[in-house]
């Protein structure tokens, strides 16, 4: 019943944005010069575009390029020779009439492609996202697969890419859409048993029947929360903060990996005062790596103490710890007071101002900087099966090592993308996710506590959280949701 109330309303709203709806264009293509520019054209006006700006009274085949001089539909002027393609719809990416325009992707094309365009009756330069929304409208793809594409739009690492992928090609709408058949199944059988409790055929036992499977969907959803955030993670970047003394190397570290200068590299102690954040692939994981301030427990220093305050709120926010050790200092220590390297460690985050261990309470790393200062008797007397790789960041020694395990530290922190559980990709889920939840907590309790319960009650739990499921794939008048969502996008797309 509800599942044909959404679906009618979804299909009303569908149907009044297609009538009211102009015939769009918009360059598909990046901006700015390039060999090949794609101009694509979507709407009722798409047949009449074509043969005005091809001058030939018939179309191509669907779906195969053919090559055409391409004319200004004001001048009949021609602009450029290029390939067009001809989709006719429902078969094609927003299910209405589209034509792509190959043409050379010089400005001046373009800007006569989009003059020429503008001045067909009925046609406009689309709104960023408008064509993937015109397909969302016209059911080719869900919120999810929406954001999915999206994501793969700006996905700069394979990771990020991988799992954008999956999303874009429904591995993430599967799941919702059978969580809410399950949902909708649950409802049709309680429905039932409020009409025709007095029959034969439905009687306690489908009652008894949809709390068991209520019970077992919150156990499900739940599941699925219960991720770490790792697909958030994925999709926003590893916050790793690199931490240490000062002097250590934290910034000689970061301009390593980054192949220049991201921080100031002096001999003075306290050189870097504030956070400096840069963005970096890491084993196909993107990773947002903060420089921050040397730790050091007092400091008269105003600008340093703030410095310091900062890294510390930096590191409360990080997902991963990158702690540097200066080789030099950890060998004197080692010389002089015939300790362990676990000793030093202790002694070192106490030095840094931590009360208790950060390498036990976060997601840690530890580097050893500087080993070109390490005798060989030393490198090899640190253990090396601990969380800790050796480095110098002045000869590039150890830094494979050091990235890998870094990566080994990603792949832990993000998963690793798959068809068989897809991540939640997105705090909005998480949202609607949760709130489900509470509704079918609420549903179960209500039901597990009163007595004689009304149903009626009970059921607007189970639709409610139907709807919260609904707004994650767009299953429910969205309206307010879809701007904010489609705004993301870039104009052709
Ligand atoms: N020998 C040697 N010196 C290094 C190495 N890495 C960094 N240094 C030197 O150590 C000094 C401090 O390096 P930085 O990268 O500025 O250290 P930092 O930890 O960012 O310093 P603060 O900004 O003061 O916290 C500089 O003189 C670097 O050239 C290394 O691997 N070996």
């Amino acid at each position: 019943m509800l599942s044909r109330v959404n679906s009618k309303l979804l299909h009303t709203v569908r149907r009044w944005y297609s009538s009211s709806r102009p015939t769009i264009f918009g360059l598909s293509s990046g901006s700015g010069k390039c060999g090949v520019a794609v101009v694509r054209v979507s709407g009722d006006a798409c047949r009449d575009v074509m043969k005005i700006k091809t001058q030939s009274v018939t179309l191509p085949e669907p779906r195969k390029a053919v090559l055409r001089r391409i004319f200004h539909s004001k001048t009949t002027e021609m602009i450029d020779k290029g390939l067009v393609l001809w989709f006719p719809g429902p078969n094609s990416f927003t299910g209405e009439d589209s034509v792509e325009f190959h043409v050379h992707g010089g400005v001046a094309v373009v800007s006569a492609m989009y003059d020429s365009l503008g001045s067909i009756d009925g046609v406009r330069l689309a709104e960023p996202g408008e064509f993937t929304k015109r397909a969302f409208y016209a059911g080719k793809m869900d919120l999810t697969e929406v954001e999915g594409l999206a994501d793969l739009i700006e996905a700069e690492t394979e990771a990020q890419r991988k799992q954008a992928m999956l999303q874009a090609n429904g591995e993430l709408s599967k799941v919702y859409n059978e969580l809410r058949n399950r949902l909708l199944r649950c409802i049709a059988n309680i429905e039932a048993y409020i009409d025709f409790a007095e029959d034969q055929d439905v009687g306690d036992d489908v009652f008894e029947s949809v709390k068991t499977d209520v019970a077992s969907i919150i156990v499900d959803v739940k599941a699925h929360l219960n991720d770490q955030r790792r697909g958030e993670r994925l999709r926003s970047g590893v916050r790793t903060v690199i931490i240490g003394a000062p002097n250590v190397g934290k910034s000689s570290f970061v301009n390593l990996l980054s192949n220049r200068k991201v921080s100031i590299v002096t001999n003075v102690a306290g050189t870097t005062r504030d956070i400096i954040e840069s963005h970096h692939d890491i084993g196909g994981y993107p990773v947002i790596l903060a420089d921050t301030a040397g730790l050091r427990k007092e400091t008269s220093d105003i600008i340093e103490h703030e410095g310091i305050t900062r890294a510390k709120d930096y590191l409360t926010e990080a997902d991963f710890i990158v702690l540097i050790v200066d080789a030099g200092n950890l060998q004197s220590y080692l010389k002089s007071s015939k300790k362990q390297f676990d000793d030093y460690l202790d002694h070192y985050v106490t030095s840094l101002g931590f009360k208790e261990n950060i390498i036990r309470d976060f997601n840690c790393m530890i580097i050893i900087n500087k080993v070109d200062l390490l005798s060989e008797e030393f490198r090899n007397a640190i253990d090396r099966t601990k969380n800790l790789s050796m480095l110098s960041c002045q000869t590039g020694e150890g830094l494979q090592n050091v990235l890998e395990k870094i990566t080994e530290n990603l792949k832990h922190l993000c998963g690793n993308p798959c068809r068989e559980s897809p991540n939640i990709s997105q705090q909005r889920y998480r949202h609607h996710l949760k709130a489900c939840i509470q509704y079918l907590e609420k549903y179960y309790a209500y039901l597990s506590h009163g007595p004689n319960p009304d149903l009626a009650i009970a059921t607007q739990y189970l639709r409610n959280a139907v709807r919260c499921i609904g707004m994650i794939t767009g299953n429910v008048d969205t309206e307010e949701i879809l701007d904010v969502i489609f705004r993301t996008f870039c104009i052709g797309k």
